[in-house]
């Protein structure tokens, strides 16, 4: 078995928009960040990594396994998406969290049990029959985490997870994110959490800009950035 998320000559077109075009990365280290502007297929390629997109040419393999054709197997793979309302089905945190546990086999009452601990464990107790339209977008967030991580899929893809916390919820994700014992791929505009990450990829209109440490990489898109805003080129979404 081939560990780890591998594509091979992707081509992603959205009706006339070409995103990628032939795009090959292997993708193996235990933390990447993903930045770039807007547009330039962050998301897209979270999708295409687990099988939400598919593309009109090329290969996506999962440990090996490709992801056209059957789905893969329970706990290999999860996304965390960027607009919670996207990803949360159940109308309470309970049930939400109970989900992952149960895909695995618990009965129903183990898996509310299970989703009752880790809120407890982080002290949010009393969130579990809280209904989630009563939640902030950035505490639904919250329930989006720990939902993927009652799930506990091997890799785990989170699209733009810092969106909407604030400092202390920031802190508390990337305190999360450390201690995750799988594969964890981050899309961000916020750089410093990324930024220690062995690897980070600068996306720019579908192609790999720069791939190193994160440090580097985040120094050069920062100095880009700056660049362009001195030469009044900046535009949204470039
Ligand atoms: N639903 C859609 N329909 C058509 N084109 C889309 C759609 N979603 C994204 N695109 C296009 O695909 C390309 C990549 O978009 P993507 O959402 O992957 O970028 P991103 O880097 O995640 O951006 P952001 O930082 O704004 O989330 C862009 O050209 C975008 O306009």
């Amino acid at each position: 078995m081939t560990a780890g998320l591998h594509l091979s000559d992707l081509t992603l077109r959205r009706g006339a928009t070409p995103v990628f075009d032939g795009l090959t990365l292997s993708l193996t280290e235990p933390r990447i960040g993903l930045v770039g502007d807007n547009g330039a297929g962050k998301s897209s390629l979270l999708r295409l990594l687990c099988g939400l997109e598919r593309p009109q040419a090329g290969r996506v393999t999962v440990d090996g396994q490709a992801l056209a054709g059957a789905p893969l197997p329970p706990g290999r793979i999860g996304l965390m998406f960027q607009n919670p309302d996207e990803q949360i089905i159940f109308p309470t945190v309970e049930e939400e969290l109970a989900l992952g546990p149960q895909a695995a086999g618990a009965s129903r009452r183990d898996a509310q049990a299970a989703a009752r601990e880790a809120l407890g464990r982080r002290g949010l107790a009393d969130w579990a029959p809280r209904a989630i339209a009563s939640l902030s977008h950035g505490q639904r967030q919250f329930v989006c985490w720990l939902a993927l991580d009652l799930a506990a899929p091997r890799v785990r893809l989170l699209d733009e997870p810092y969106a909407s916390l604030d400092l202390p919820g920031q802190a508390w994700l990337r305190e999360e994110i450390r201690r995750a014992p799988a594969q964890v791929l981050v899309s961000t505009h916020l750089l410093d959490p990324v930024r220690d990450f062995a690897r980070v990829l600068w996306l720019e209109r579908g192609r790999v800009r720069a791939d190193g440490p994160g440090a580097e990489v985040c120094a050069a898109y920062e100095a880009d950035v700056a660049q362009r805003v001195a030469g009044r080129s900046v535009r949204p979404g470039a």
